[in-house]
């Protein structure tokens, strides 16, 4: 018999009433006792519906009102000393940690975060010291295993692993110097002994550790704290399903296939390549395999084809007994149910499987595995083989001529046509701008009527004209306050773009949108990423009417603005039967002819951002190179176009680029901007360690918060920067684009960013 397992359901509910209500609470309008009646509510919601697919491991404990990280620093103790003593309750010394807190007198700001790997969550930074008093003060895992108890529901509770706690966690400001986290895990331990005994007493059969660390290059080193802390755990604990995901064991597995768990979960759709080789490292020893066949991280349907020919191979291996089918990672990563779309053509449709389409999905797998012979599982198999050969038959129908386009690309079209500096020399000319040149990232306030006026546009209360005017007139007040303030590149604001990856999804062939397919990224922040189903390519100009629009109105050089082809993949969800290299590519293709169409139409710099290359960075270090050829040359595909005169700008954000700068380097653009104010300028020794030749605009002014710089700040910061950074590449902006911003504390900011650069061009003549 094959059992079905799912990692993790998403907690935002089907209409995302958990950020409906927990935002309700921040804004003081419902008691602690709402929220945590919806809460409880959701979670039995997702138990009962997982349980009815016939889902045999139904997973407790990972829900959560902000991020489960931070549910673990919770019930560890792990609260930084800054939010003690504030007289709040658990409940809002939680959120002050999530998110900060502002009121009667509490003035705390939110800790920071950080990416989940290489998904697009983030989560809760533990900070951790030598004086972090670890203790279990709740026990969240047993609470919801009790509750779903009495709910008649046998669950498996969900704890993230000891060491990958430690390992995803920082040393608090207060640590000594050269403290490690890990060094805390003897203090841990007892923790989780505490914490798995109690599951144990209260009749858990099974607990579910998660320990995606054990998936990457840096579990190697830590054989000795992974084996300390199962051979403590193992004998109090309910059996263990230790489980890893987003990425392979490789020769990790030499140490876990030895660990005393009784179960080990690998990630098959990130990986499925390592099947045989831990099949067959654990088979001398008791341990079942949980197979992560039906994909955490996308939105389409799963092969069940494929999929049994994979488990068939391990069972092969193992016995049916000892193999689960199960998602390969948390389905947190996906919207909850493809029920709630009802503008997705029939046939599109049938293309995907939401969280709780991916729960039957692996209760019938594992039936068909198990020989069912049940009518509703033999009818389910045989419509998945027909949706999944209807879509095989779409993609046959790829769109020739873009195909083509993309086998075609030679290497001269990667590479602008003189070197930075001749280009440098022809645009200086060109451009005519002074020495530090002042500019912004692109978006400016997004204000509640520029968000009424698109509502208004979308439901048919406004035409097009009207809608239009309005944008024209966003755009002129824009353009008129920058020359009031003597920027010196300008933008055009970005009042017409509802995000910037969805705008020119909206705008490109290949693309399908979902009406609620939210899945949560940070906290109450929910997005909703387009969905790539075919190949891409652009029917028209998309921008060329509003930079040239704003173009007309000054005389100063107008930036065109553009989200580059790699951000366009990670925010995302990508195809599964082409490459991200080949969409990547025809993104660019795409991209290429909006800004070959931009210069033709006057403008005279463009920007293409790329704030999440970064993140589509490979989880292992061996993969780097591959990922960071094809994201390279997609954005000089993009960008290399033009003429020698057109000045091409990038910008990056949210993330450390330390280590991939090399690549932003060969990326050749002739200015980038990076944010940097927030990190007290730790880019400068990257600047310092790998040099930079073009020019560069590392942040001034940090847009994430209501705060003013000062023009001392400011000044600060650049005088910073140029005790690196040669005087003749350095550009002065923002972090990053201001569309959540308000216009006083913009107006107040930007003059304060141009006086500093004045200031510049007086002290570094
Ligand atoms: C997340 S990067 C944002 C860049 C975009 N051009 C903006 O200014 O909003
Ligand atoms: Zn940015």
């Amino acid at each position: 018999m094959v059992l079905s397992s799912v990692l993790g359901f998403p907690r935002i509910g089907a209409n995302r009433e958990i950020k409906k209500a927990v935002e309700a609470y921040w804004a003081g309008k419902t008691s602690a006792e709402d929220l945590q009646k919806v809460a409880a509510e959701v979670r039995k919601t997702s138990w009962t519906s997982v349980k009815n697919h016939r889902v045999d491991f139904v997973p407790s404990g990972e829900f959560s009102l902000y991020d489960h990280v931070l549910d673990h620093s919770a019930a560890f103790n792990v609260i930084p000393q800054r939010y003690v003593g504030l007289g709040l309750t658990p409940l809002d010394v939680y959120f002050a940690m999530g998110r900060g807190r502002q009121s009667e007198g509490v003035d705390v700001p939110a800790s920071e975060m950080k990416k989940w790997f290489d998904s697009n969550y983030h989560y809760v930074v533990p900070e951790l010291s030598e004086e972090t008093d670890l203790k279990l003060i709740y026990n969240k895992a047993l609470e919801e295993f009790k509750e779903a108890k009495e709910a008649g529901i046998t669950t498996r509770p969900v704890v993230l692993g000891p060491v990958s706690f430690l390992v995803l966690g920082k040393s608090a400001k207060s640590a000594q110097p050269g403290f490690r986290p890990i060094s805390l895990l003897p203090k841990l331990i007892p923790v989780y002994k505490q914490l798995l005994s109690e599951l144990k007493a209260a009749g858990a059969e099974w607990v579910q550790i998660d320990e995606p660390i054990l998936a990457l290059d840096s579990a190697a080193a830590l054989e000795k704290e992974y084996t300390a802390s199962f051979t403590e755990l193992a004998p109090v604990s309910p059996k263990i399903m230790l489980t890893t995901y987003f990425s392979r064991l490789d020769s990790n597995v030499r140490f876990i296939a030895k660990l005393p768990v009784a179960g080990l979960h690998i990630d098959l759709d990130r990986a499925p390549d390592q099947l045989t080789e831990v099949a067959n490292a654990v088979k001398n020893t008791p341990i079942v395999l949980s197979l992560g066949l039906v994909s955490g991280r996308n939105i389409w349907k799963t092969d069940f084809g494929a999929a049994i020919k994979l488990a068939q191979t391990a069972i092969d291996i193992l016995g049916a007994g000892r193999v689960i089918v199960a998602t390969s990672s948390s389905l947190l990563h996906t919207p909850v149910t493809l029920a709630s779309e009802n503008k997705l053509t029939a046939e599109q449709k049938d293309w995907f499987s939401f969280a709780l389409e991916k729960a039957e999905e692996v209760a019938v797998i594992a039936a068909v595995l198990s020989g069912s012979q049940d009518a509703s599982v033999t009818a389910a198999l045989e419509a998945n083989r027909v949706s999944i050969n209807k879509r095989r038959e779409f993609e046959k129908n790829s769109d020739d001529t873009v195909r083509k386009r993309v086998a075609a690309i030679t290497p001269d079209q990667l590479n602008r046509k003189s070197p930075f500096p001749v280009r440098k020399e022809t645009q200086a000319k060109h451009l005519n701008l002074p020495k530090f040149p002042t500019t912004t990232i692109g978006s400016f306030p997004q204000t509640k009527e520029i968000r009424q006026a698109r509502a208004k546009f979308n439901k048919g209360e406004l035409t097009k004209e009207e809608y239009e005017t309005f944008i024209k007139k966003e755009i002129e007040h824009v353009v008129r306050f920058q020359e009031s303030i003597d920027l010196d590149i300008l933008v055009h604001g970005e009042p017409e773009r509802n995000d910037m990856v969805q705008y020119f999804g909206e705008l490109l062939n290949g693309f399908v949108f979902t009406q609620n397919a939210w899945v949560q990224s940070y906290g109450s922040r929910y997005v909703r990423p387009p969905i790539i189903v075919s190949d891409v390519s652009r029917p028209g100009p998309m921008t060329v009417k509003w930079s040239s629009y704003a173009q007309s109105l000054t005389k100063k050089p107008m930036k065109g603005m553009l989200t580059g082809p790699v951000t366009i993949l990670n925010w995302s969800f990508p195809r599964a039967d082409i490459s991200r290299e080949m969409q990547s590519k025809q993104l660019a293709l795409a991209l290429r002819d909006e800004v070959i169409d931009l210069e033709n139409a006057g403008i005279h710099a463009i920007q293409v951002d790329e704030p999440a290359i970064r993140e589509g960075l490979p989880l292992r270090r061996a993969d780097w190179d591959g990922y960071l050829e094809w994201a390279v040359d997609s954005f000089k595909l993009a960008t290399a176009g033009v003429t020698d005169q057109l000045q091409t700008h990038s910008h990056f954000c949210y993330s450390d680029f330390d280590d991939i700068f090399p690549s932003i380097q060969r990326l050749d653009a002739d200015v980038i901007s990076i944010e940097a104010s927030k990190s007290d300028m730790k880019l400068l020794n990257t600047f310092k360690h790998y040099g930079y030749s073009n020019q560069i605009g590392p942040g001034v002014y940090d847009i994430h918060s209501p705060r003013v710089p000062g023009d001392q700040e400011i000044k600060d910061r650049l005088q910073a920067m140029l005790s690196i950074l040669p005087d003749s590449l350095v550009f002065v902006n923002p972090d990053c684009g201001l569309k959540t911003r308000g216009w006083k504390e913009t107006e107040a900011s930007l003059k304060n960013l141009v006086a500093g650069a004045k200031w510049a061009r007086q002290n570094y003549a």
